[in-house]
């Protein structure tokens, strides 16, 4: 089978919905912002304050192009759609399925989380801005959209099956 990517805002729940996704149709799981933690040996937090977030970015196109492209299920970290290629990348590639969820969601289960650089406390006001901004961008990567606000991972899972069979 061709490879699903999994696009959306932090918190749309990529990371976790790919895990269970892959365990279901029996292939390999990546995520690209574990395969730059791998490949640089900083966490994502160290990338940012060391080497900026353009230096992250590149490490994450680049990721993005090296994955298995077949019988795999991809999590992307949520600012891959910034980029003009990979966008075209990823249009390209044709599974790809934009995980949605309302930015009161995605806050509410991030609240106690600090690993996202672009989404800590005092990042709170910009990120409503960041949120609309990419919004038109994921949306224009795919046709394929799955709201998981108010979805449990077992029904994301079964939605983005069927959306695979189309
Ligand atoms: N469908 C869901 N319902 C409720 N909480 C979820 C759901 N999907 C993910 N989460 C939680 O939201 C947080 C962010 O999920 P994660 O998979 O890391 O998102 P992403 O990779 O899109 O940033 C985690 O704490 C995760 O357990
Ligand atoms: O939206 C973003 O710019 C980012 C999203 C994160 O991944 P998740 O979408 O998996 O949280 C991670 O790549 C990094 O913190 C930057
Ligand atoms: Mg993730």
């Amino acid at each position: 089978m061709r490879a699903i990517y999994l696009i959306g805002f932090m918190g749309a729940g990529k990371t976790t919905v790919s895990q269970e996704l892959a365990r279901r149709l029996n292939v390999a799981v990546y995520d690209t912002d574990e395969e730059i933690v791998k490949r640089t040996g900083m966490s994502i937090n160290e990338i940012f304050a060391a080497e900026g977030e353009e230096k992250f970015r590149h490490y994450e196109a680049e990721v993005l192009r090296s994955l298995p492209s077949t019988n795999a299920v991809i999590a992307t970290g949520g600012g891959i759609v910034g980029r003009t290629g990979n966008r075209l990348f990823l249009k390209g590639k044709r599974n790809v399925v934009y995980l949605h969820a309302e930015l009161e969601s995605i806050l509410a289960r991030l609240k106690e989380d600090n690993s996202r650089p672009l989404l800590k406390q005092d990042k709170m006001k910009t990120a409503k801005a960041l949120y609309e901004s990419r919004l038109p961008l994921y949306r224009e990567t795919t046709e394929f959209e799955i709201d998981t606000s108010v979805k449990t991972v077992q029904q994301i899972v079964d939605d983005i099956i069927q959306c695979m069979k189309k």
